[in-house]
């Protein structure tokens, strides 16, 4: 995995790290977490003179806001700071951080105080971190309610209070941050389900701990460097056999943009022909829009293509579950998407050719699909995207996209990602059949499996991203704008990549 990588712990992986740093750390971790605090601090306030607000809770996250205000007290910065917490039973650190808040003439309220006549400079939630326990109740979710109705700077002391750090679920209420600062190292809950929507611009400090030194990451963000080595430009000596046959089969009556959306993607991508099926008896036998696309049988597809996508639009009938077992029993890559993921929840005999492939299954649910999947629902899948992932990579031996805010990407050797590009634009019909189409596209220009999916993954939503700076939604984006912009997009990859000699 590439240094430039960031890496992605959960609380087990970052108390980890703590326990075999904190004894000989010097300075103290919680010294080294308050004195970043101050400094973002003083970075967000530059032009905003004036008093700072810190709310710090019970446990060592009120610690770091506590160092926060003492740094800032003694640069001269006006400081108010809430603490409402039982002493006697606040961690040593923290208890520390306190006494010497006090010593340095620090004063605590123990209600949240109304702002200053010119507003508060800054408000940081030093609330809960990564020991938030259950949802917030009571004062505590009354004091977060109130914060973030103030329009100013507020910033996150590691995670804003009341989101999940593993699951990034909302835990009774949660602060709304402008800016989250994170320590050691990201967390799943920061990027994935409620969390993108509270944690805003998002910055990392390390506290100077080498994390390799400790311990191995779980998980990964996505980044282009990951699958920089495919990002190859052509020969000009190529021909469109050098690019792979890639077959659609979907399309059933009503459905057949679904199928043609993933050929039209996996053509903009670069494979040598698609090959699509609709299985609608009368589907049109041209794609007037994209006439590139030849329009076969599901027989011929399956015959033909060395890379297959089955599902968007498929219907659940029994053609269908004819084709799905036909396509499972066949040794090329295969991406199983929509109806396709349907029926593979229902039928033992074809999880058991899923299970005993040995060429690669890409499945791409939606958390619905990955309900149906694991036998529960899509609120227990949304309660542990990362696990809900994993557990699906393991059960079908494929590698899994859980799609949704922070799609989450499970491989079979239990490696997890998260993707960060995308917007909620994206939440619209036809957008996973287009994924589906980028990601066959790659897998017949054979590109590892791993590669692919990451690549069309952050392909999907990069595109997305840049035709939303371009005023092209966010909101009324369709698919197949996301298609054509995600062409652009790839190919300033493949120069960015070599450029430089790369
Ligand atoms: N352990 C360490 O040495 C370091 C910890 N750091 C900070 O400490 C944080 C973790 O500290 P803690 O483990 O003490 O955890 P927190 O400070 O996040 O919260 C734990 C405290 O909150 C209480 N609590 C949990 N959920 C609650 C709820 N819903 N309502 C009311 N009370 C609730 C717990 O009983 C406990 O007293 C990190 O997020 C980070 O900010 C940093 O200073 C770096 C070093
Ligand atoms: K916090």
């Amino acid at each position: 995995m590439s240094d430039s990588v960031q890496p992605v712990f959960t609380v087990a992986g970052i108390r980890g790290i703590e326990n075999r740093v904190m004894p000989s750390a010097d300075p103290p971790l919680m010294e080294r977490a308050g004195r970043a605090a101050a400094e973002e601090a003083f970075r967000l306030t530059m032009e905003r003179p004036g008093r700072v607000l810190i709310v710090c809770g019970p446990g060592n996250n009120g610690g770091d806001g506590l160092v926060m205000a003492r740094r800032l007290l003694q640069a001269k910065r006006e400081v108010t700071v809430v603490f409402d917490g039982d002493l006697a039973r606040l961690p040593a650190d923290a208890a520390a951080a306190y006494v010497a808040w006090r010593g340095a003439g620090g004063k605590v309220e123990t209600e949240l105080p109304p702002p200053p006549e010119e507003g508060w400079a800054l408000i940081a939630d030093a609330l809960f971190g990564i020991g938030l326990e259950r949802p917030l109740t009571g004062h505590y979710a009354a004091w977060i309610e109130s914060l973030n109705s103030f329009n100013v700077p507020r910033l996150a002391i590691d995670i804003p209070s009341g989101i999940d750090a593993d699951t990034g679920k909302v835990l009774g209420t949660a602060f709304r941050a402008t800016h989250t600062l994170t320590f050691i190292a990201l967390k799943p809950g920061l990027l994935t389900l409620d969390g993108p929507d509270h944690v805003g611009n998002l910055i990392v400090r390390t506290l100077d701990i080498d994390i390799a030194e400790h311990a191995r990451p779980p998980g990964h963000v996505i980044d282009t460097t990951l699958f920089r080595d495919q990002l190859k430009p052509r020969l000009n000596n190529s021909h469109k056999g050098d690019f792979g046959e890639v077959g659609v089969i979907g399309g059933a009556r009503g459905m057949n943009g679904a199928a043609l959306l993933a050929a039209r993607a996996a053509l903009k991508l670069g494979a040598g022909r698609v090959l699509v099926s609709l299985v609608d008896e009368r589907a049109p036998s041209v794609d007037l829009i994209q006439p590139e696309l030849m329009l076969r049988t599901p027989e011929q597809v399956l015959a033909q293509a060395n890379a297959l996508a089955v599902g968007p639009g498929l219907g659940l009938d029994e053609r269908a579950k004819a084709i799905l077992g036909e396509a499972l029993a066949l040794e090329r890559p295969l991406v199983l998407d929509a109806d396709a993921l349907t029926l593979l929840a229902q039928d033992d005999d074809f999880q058991r050719l899923c299970h005993d492939r040995s060429a690669p299954t890409l499945i791409t649910p939606h958390p619905g699909e990955a309900g149906r999947l694991l036998g529960t629902d899509p609120f227990a899948v949304q309660h542990d995207r990362v696990g809900a992932a994993v557990e699906l990579s393991q059960r079908y031996r494929s590698l899994v996209l859980l799609k949704g805010c922070g799609s989450v990407i499970a491989l079979p050797d239990q490696r997890w990602l998260i993707n960060t590009t995308g917007h909620p634009g994206m939440a619209s019909g036809g957008m996973g059949d287009v994924l589906s189409g980028l990601l066959v596209a790659l897998l017949a220009q054979r590109w590892p499996a791993e590669s692919a999916l990451l690549a069309a993954t952050h392909l999907h939503g990069a595109a997305a991203d840049r035709l939303a700076r371009e005023g092209v939604g966010p909101i009324g984006l369709t698919a197949g704008e996301v298609c054509e912009a995600s062409r652009g997009v790839f190919n300033g990859w493949i120069v960015q990549a070599n450029q430089n000699g790369h």
